[in-house]
């Protein structure tokens, strides 16, 4: 009888702004890659960028849209270009589930947070990305928090997310078997310039843990 195979570390890459890092990243097969929306960020990208950068996304390589306390107005200009929509502000279930669009919800490690009760809180989201917490700053913060409070079984799929690089991918897969992993920082070059050996390597690290 065949037996089923570990599954496969998904990857997103998140923060893109230029062409050249699409082809890269598909190319390296990344699953997913991540548009910032939000316009205080230093990724972000405009509207038209946004239709531009996403008709370079082949089929089966999610686009998704990051975005934090918007309006219902904005967001829905940006969903013709969107597969999916990741929320990174305060924004409650009722709200993300308005768009008829699947979603994810970030959720940033406070010391306090509950997570038993973001998963039923937030049950109708795909999957719950965990990230680092800084006061005042709703992601993309390069840091990590301590993995170790993960608890080993949600009943949600968790996308890791949160300072991970070439040096500590591996680790994270390991500890945290995640559903997936989230990068912006750690294969940059500069805020939104992907840099391509650090794509590359990141890639090969996931494949290389998941393969342990
Ligand atoms: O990237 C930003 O500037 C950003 C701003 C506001 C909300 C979210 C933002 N980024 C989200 C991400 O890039 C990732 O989902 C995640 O935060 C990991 O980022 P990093 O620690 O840089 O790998």
């Amino acid at each position: 009888m065949k037996t089923l195979s570990p599954m496969r570390t998904r990857v997103k890459f998140c923060g893109l702004t230029r062409s050249d890092d699409i082809k890269r990243a598909v190319m390296l097969g990344a699953d997913a890659l991540g548009f910032v929306m939000w316009p205080k960020s230093a990724r972000s990208i405009t509207l038209e960028q946004l239709e531009t950068l996403s008709g370079e996304v082949p089929a089966f390589v999610t686009r998704v849209g990051l975005f934090v306390d918007q309006s219902v107005d904005v967001i829905q200009q940006c969903l013709p270009y969107l597969d999916m929509i990741q929320f990174h502000g305060d924004e409650s279930p009722a709200f993300c589930a308005q768009f008829g669009r699947p979603w994810i919800k970030a959720l940033r490690m406070r010391d306090d947070i509950d997570l038993s009760q973001a998963v039923v809180d937030y049950h109708q989201a795909q999957a719950l990305l965990l990230d680092a917490y800084r006061p005042g700053t709703p992601g993309g913060t390069g840091e990590v928090f301590d993995w170790s409070r993960i608890p080993a079984k949600l009943a949600k799929p968790v996308i890791l997310a949160g300072g991970l690089t070439v040096d500590n991918i591996a680790s994270a897969v390991h500890q945290v078997a995640p559903y997936a992993v989230d990068v912006s920082g750690g294969i940059e070059a500069a805020h939104g310039r992907k840099d391509v050996e650090k794509m590359t390597l990141f890639i090969q690290q996931v494949a290389l843990a998941d393969a342990r």
